[in-house]
């Protein structure tokens, strides 16, 4: 196991604050949303119910769920200003800078006025999202103006019709739902945490998540399953994987998908998305891209202790469902959101400017030298 000192850089083990939404390796390993074991929703429930838990702090009832999702449903399609803006924006660019600025127009149009509205403006971008995605990807990849309405129930559904025209197999919606539900929550993470900082100063629910969304496209936070996926594809069989992953350790180059800030030993979302991997890898066919991802698996903790994360058993699933690569942090970003929301909200209603101090290293007090004189 990897010997960590906890406390100074990166804020390691230090309380920044109290939340009720999520505890994340509380007995080492465990993941909780409101109380409830994430394994125990992704088995059954519906991501829908867990975003109504997360704003909420209850799962819904019947009533309440379908009340819930035909809101979401009715609030789906983009304003032609929003498409216009989408349709500006070249094929080559990183769709995590799409989400950014779909994110931030969107509040330009349909601004949060008061803090009132903040579960409406939420909800909003939960519903927007993956229209705002594959309206892009759609426009500047295939030539094609997509319909962003359709007649999908969950919001997994949706993406992948919006993202495919075609209508997915009930498989491929469930694996989006678990999938949606695992990223949906984890306590202080940085991207969070960004969100947590831009609400303490009493901003709008859109900049909180405009910042997050930010936060979250780097590789070492949600960019890491596009990463985990650029990786294994360069590995040409098991055995290649492990020489090749042994040179980037001797490098000192960083393995995308291992290790966590706050896990020690597994990260419990590892074990769920890794079995829907494997599973669609056999109705594949072709295994061999499960098959290099536990080599990674085995050869990591073999050598150096460090387990997969969330991200990295996402990588080789998205591909089997045919996601391109680059939809693949985005993707987090519809289900994060609900996340920052919960924790924007959470914020608002206990706030204290978020402001810490900080330990100063540089030089001893001293007085300008005239210009002419340096
Ligand atoms: C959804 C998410 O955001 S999950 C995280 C996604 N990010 C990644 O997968 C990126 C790869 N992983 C990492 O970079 C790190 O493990 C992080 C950023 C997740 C956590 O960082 P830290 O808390 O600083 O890691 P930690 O303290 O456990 O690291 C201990 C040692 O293990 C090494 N280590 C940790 N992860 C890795 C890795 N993936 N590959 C190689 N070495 C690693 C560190 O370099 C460090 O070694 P050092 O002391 O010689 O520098
Ligand atoms: O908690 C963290 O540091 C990273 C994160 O968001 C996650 O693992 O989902």
């Amino acid at each position: 196991m990897v010997d960590k000192k906890l406390g100074g850089a990166g804020l390691r083990g230090q309380s920044a604050g109290e939340t009720s939404l999520c505890t994340v390796g509380k007995s080492g390993s465990g993941l909780t949303y409101c109380g409830y074991d994430v394994s125990d929703l992704a088995d059954n429930a519906t991501f829908e119910e867990v975003a109504y838990l997360l704003f909420n702090g209850e799962l819904p009832t019947v009533d309440q769920l379908a009340t819930y999702k035909a809101e979401l449903n009715g609030m789906r399609d983009l304003p032609q200003a929003l498409k216009e803006v989408l349709q500006k924006i070249p094929a080559d660019a990183h769709p995590m800078d799409v989400m950014r600025t779909g994110c931030s127009f969107l509040g330009n149009l349909e601004p949060e006025i008061d803090f009132s509205q903040q579960n409406k403006a939420a909800n909003r971008l939960l519903a927007a999202f993956p229209a705002i995605m594959c309206y892009w990807y759609n426009y500047s990849h295939e030539g094609k103006e997509i319909d962003c309405v359709t007649d999908e129930d969950s919001l997994g559904g949706h993406f992948l019709k919006l993202l495919n025209g075609e209508t997915p197999s009930e498989q491929h919606r469930r694996v989006m739902d678990v999938s949606l539900i695992l990223y949906a929550e984890h306590e202080f993470n940085a991207s969070t945490f960004t969100a947590r900082v831009c609400a303490s100063t009493l901003s709008d629910m859109y900049s909180c998540i405009t910042g997050a969304i930010g936060t979250l496209r780097g590789p070492l936070h949600g960019g890491a399953n596009e990463a985990a996926m650029d990786m294994i594809e360069r590995f040409t069989s098991p055995e290649d994987a492990k020489t090749q992953m042994a040179g980037m350790l001797e490098r000192k180059e960083k393995i995308m998908g291992f290790g966590h800030a706050i896990y020690r030993t597994s990260d419990p979302r590892n074990v769920i998305i890794k079995a829907w991997s494997e599973k669609l890898a056999k109705e594949n066919g072709d295994t061999s891209l499960y098959d290099i991802s536990v080599a990674c698996e085995e050869y990591m903790w073999d050598t150096k202790k460090l387990f997969c994360n969330a991200d990295f058993f996402h990588a080789s699933t998205y591909n089997y469902m045919g996601i391109p690569t680059k939809l693949f942090t985005p993707i987090f970003v519809c289900s994060r959101l609900t996340g920052w929301a919960a924790h924007v909200m959470e914020q608002r209603s206990n706030n204290r400017i978020i402001r810490p101090s900080a330990d100063y290293t540089g030089s001893e007090p001293r007085t300008v030298t005239p210009i002419e004189q340096r």
